[in-house]
């Protein structure tokens, strides 16, 4: 039995479409997975975890404010402490959810982390302000593409092979 979950999943969402593609992520890598909300993340569960998944809205082009907030928070405690570790995103987005995986790619690029997985986004089309603030369902392609993400990420934590 693993001590500690391999793979830590932190998330943000505003209207449940992130929070629903974190959730098939974790479900499907089932024990070997953590799933925290970004304001529960910490480096003490960074520094538990081998490898994680960021997933979050890209709102103005950028990732949620809360979730730089993780970032913000936990960048120099864990400098130079998780070097060549895993990681993998999976963006919720409106219309394109490249800018927020490029400031992702960024900022861990300073922790040194690899990226095992190319990046996830799922967009959900939503274009006018009533679209946006409604509340999200996930399509089922894309919870299957979450969960096949969580599963190689689990899998590939357990097996040594990241
Ligand atoms: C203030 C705001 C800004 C947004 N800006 C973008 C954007 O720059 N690019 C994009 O693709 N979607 C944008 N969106 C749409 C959200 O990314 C989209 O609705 C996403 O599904 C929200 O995820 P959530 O349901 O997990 O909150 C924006 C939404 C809000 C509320």
């Amino acid at each position: 039995m693993t001590a500690e979950p391999l793979l830590l999943i932190v998330w943000h969402s505003r209207t449940g479409g992130a929070r629903a593609m974190a959730e098939a992520a974790a479900e499907a890598a089932g024990a070997k997975a953590r799933l925290l909300h970004c304001t529960d993340a910490d480096a003490a569960a960074m520094l538990a975890a081998q490898g994680y998944l960021f997933v979050c809205p890209e709102n103005l082009a950028s990732m949620t404010g809360a979730m730089k907030e993780f970032f913000d928070t936990t960048y120099y405690p864990l400098l130079g402490q998780i070097e060549g570790r895993a990681f993998a995103t999976a963006i919720a987005a409106g219309s394109d959810g490249e800018g927020a995986t490029r400031q992702i790619d960024r900022i861990v690029a300073g922790w040194r982390l690899k990226r095992v997985a190319d990046p996830l986004i799922v967009n959900f089309a939503a274009q006018t302000p009533e679209a946006i603030l409604a509340a999200k369902s996930l399509p089922e392609k894309a919870r299957q593409e979450c969960a096949d993400m969580g599963a190689a990420l689990g899998e590939g934590l357990s097996i040594g092979l990241f």
